[in-house]
């Protein structure tokens, strides 16, 4: 059985899904033979056709039959998971990482002021970011191009906010990336990208937090949009 690495996927699928990357299908539909693939892959054709099937159930994936084979697509979340390896290997080699992400300012659920204002974790925001965060996030939806890059940022390292609990609930940590934040009124920083554990947003939405409020000091408002330069 192949080691897992989430999603019911094991290494020798993630393999399967590069080569498939490089044939092209991350970008059209690409015709595969098993036969070739299992010789690629130092593997039989049973295996070739099983690890495609595997990878269509984790939806990484998509499949046409057609007449003399089989087409293939990688998805957005078969993508997104090559994004991330990708990203480890340029957290392995590359000093600096650094990735842009593009949103446009929106109101979230007004939950944001709660959870950076609660002692277990505003105590642990001013000692490891060194500075006491203004009570929110700004909550920005990332153009689809950012969603994707956004797996790119686990090439940084985070500052890490751990969980703590209090007698009624448990509360999840939360990873802080530091970031400057572009409007068009100019740049601002410190600025931290955080994404909680626990969270109702997809990853469509990038919450960011700073010691101001950022809509006052880059005068923001709903639907402009900023740029958020994430780096170490
Ligand atoms: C520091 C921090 C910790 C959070 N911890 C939790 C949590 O433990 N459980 C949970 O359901 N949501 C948690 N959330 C996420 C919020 O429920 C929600 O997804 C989001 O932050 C709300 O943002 P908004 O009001 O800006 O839309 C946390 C959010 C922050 C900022
Ligand atoms: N550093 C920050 C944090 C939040 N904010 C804003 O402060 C308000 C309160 O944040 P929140 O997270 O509770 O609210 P929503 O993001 O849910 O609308 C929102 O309007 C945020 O956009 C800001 O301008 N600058
Ligand atoms: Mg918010």
């Amino acid at each position: 059985m192949a080691e897992s690495t989430g999603q019911g996927v094991g290494r020798d699928e993630l393999a399967t899904l590069k080569l498939l990357a490089l044939d092209g299908a991350l970008d059209e539909p690409t015709k595969v033979s098993c036969a070739d693939l299992g010789d690629r892959l130092d593997a039989s054709n049973q295996t070739a056709s099983r690890r495609l099937q595997r990878l269509e159930d984790a939806g990484f994936l998509s499949r046409d039959m057609v007449s003399d084979g089989q087409e293939v697509e990688l998805t957005g979340d078969g993508e997104r998971r090559l994004q991330s390896e990708y990203a480890d290997y340029r957290r392995i080699f590359e000093a600096d990482a650094s990735v842009d992400l593009t949103g446009v300012v929106t109101s979230g659920m007004g939950e944001g002021r709660h959870y950076i204002t609660l002692p277990g974790y505003m105590e642990q925001f001013i000692e490891r970011l060194g500075y006491e965060p203004f009570a929110g996030t700004l909550n920005l939806e990332l153009t689809a191009e950012s969603v994707r890059k956004r797996a790119r940022m686990s090439a940084i390292e985070p500052v890490t906010i751990e969980g703590w609990e209090d007698d009624e609930r448990t509360y999840g940590p939360a990873y802080c990336y530091p970031a400057s934040i572009e409007g068009s009124d100019g740049e601002y920083e410190p600025a931290h990208v955080i994404a909680p554990e626990r969270t109702h947003h997809g990853e469509e939405q990038l919450e960011v937090i700073a010691p101001e409020k950022l809509r006052e000091v880059l005068e923001l408002a709903d639907g402009d949009e900023v740029i958020v330069h994430v780096s170490e």
